[in-house]
């Protein structure tokens, strides 16, 4: 059996990024275990795209360690294994959503088989076959995002990195997206490092990173977190935490003696 080392997408040993002179993720140490979906959840500017673009090799200062699939994040064997989604929809509005995953798959150096094939395959697992030929411009913002996403999937990566791929989209979106993700896993094995600010997504992850302000405040299943805190969902075990490390940073903070008193 694989130890869990050696099974980890990710593995992150004191991981410390700075961001304009301020330190934005401090000290993370965390795995990420291969063929799973990983929640990374977190109020707005709590550095979770920070961490994925550490992840994919795009940030700079970073410090620690930081492997992805075994080598150090960012470097050339990694190019063609990790596929990463920003928020903002990277595709030309100027192509139709088949000639915008056409010209990715050749920059992939995909041959025009393997690109036919695949195009198609891209286009079916985001459900836009019947909108392959609008062009990118004419489509909505979801279904630019599902290009954008549709695109990560060429080459079938071995970790897809998604930064708020379900914001925006309706709940019958959001559902299909997710069942695609689990499929990614169990039929290519795909990791998944997934990011959200929506608490009732985290139930859908097999794991969970939980961050505030730079850190990190869990690791673990759904259900143990749950456990752990006493909460009745993620969200509440969220603010458990949260108030554990307030209450912590205050204690801290506390003049020795006063808190004795
Ligand atoms: N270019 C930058 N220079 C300096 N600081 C930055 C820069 N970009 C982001 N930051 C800061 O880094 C911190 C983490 O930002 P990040 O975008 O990683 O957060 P986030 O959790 O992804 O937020 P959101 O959910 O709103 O996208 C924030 O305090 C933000 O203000």
């Amino acid at each position: 059996m694989m130890n869990y080392q050696a099974a980890a997408a990710v593995r992150a040993d004191g991981l410390t990024v700075v961001r304009g002179g301020r330190t934005v993720l401090r000290d993370l140490s965390f795995q990420i275990p291969r063929s799973t979906v990983t929640g990374l959840l977190g109020p707005s500017g709590c550095g979770k795209s920070t961490l994925m673009r550490a992840v994919v090799g795009t940030q700079a200062r970073v410090s620690g360690t930081l492997e992805v699939l075994g080598h150090p994040a960012g470097t050339a064997p990694l190019r063609s294994r990790v596929g990463y989604v920003t928020q903002a929809p990277s595709v030309y509005s100027d192509l139709t959503a088949r000639q915008n995953l056409d010209y990715f798959a050749s920059v992939l150096g995909l041959t025009r088989d393997e690109r036919r094939e695949q195009v198609e395959r891209a286009l079916a697992d985001v459900d836009l076959t019947s909108r392959a030929d609008a062009l990118a411009g004419n489509l909505s913002g979801g279904q630019r995002s599902r290009v954008s996403l549709a695109v990560a999937l060429l080459g079938t990566p071995d970790l897809l990195v998604l930064d708020e791929p379900t914001v925006g989209l309706d709940p019958v979106l959001r559902r299909d997206l997710w069942s695609l993700f689990h499929r990614l896993v169990a039929e290519r094995g795909t990791t998944l490092l997934v990011s959200s600010h929506a608490m009732d997504e985290a139930d859908r992850c097999e794991r969970l990173l939980l961050m505030r302000a730079g850190r990190l405040l869990a690791d673990d299943t759904p259900e143990a977190l749950r456990d752990r805190t006493g909460a009745g969902t993620v969200e509440d075990a969220f603010l458990h935490l949260v108030d554990t490390a307030r209450r912590e940073e205050q204690g801290n903070r506390a003049v020795p003696g006063e808190a004795a008193r």
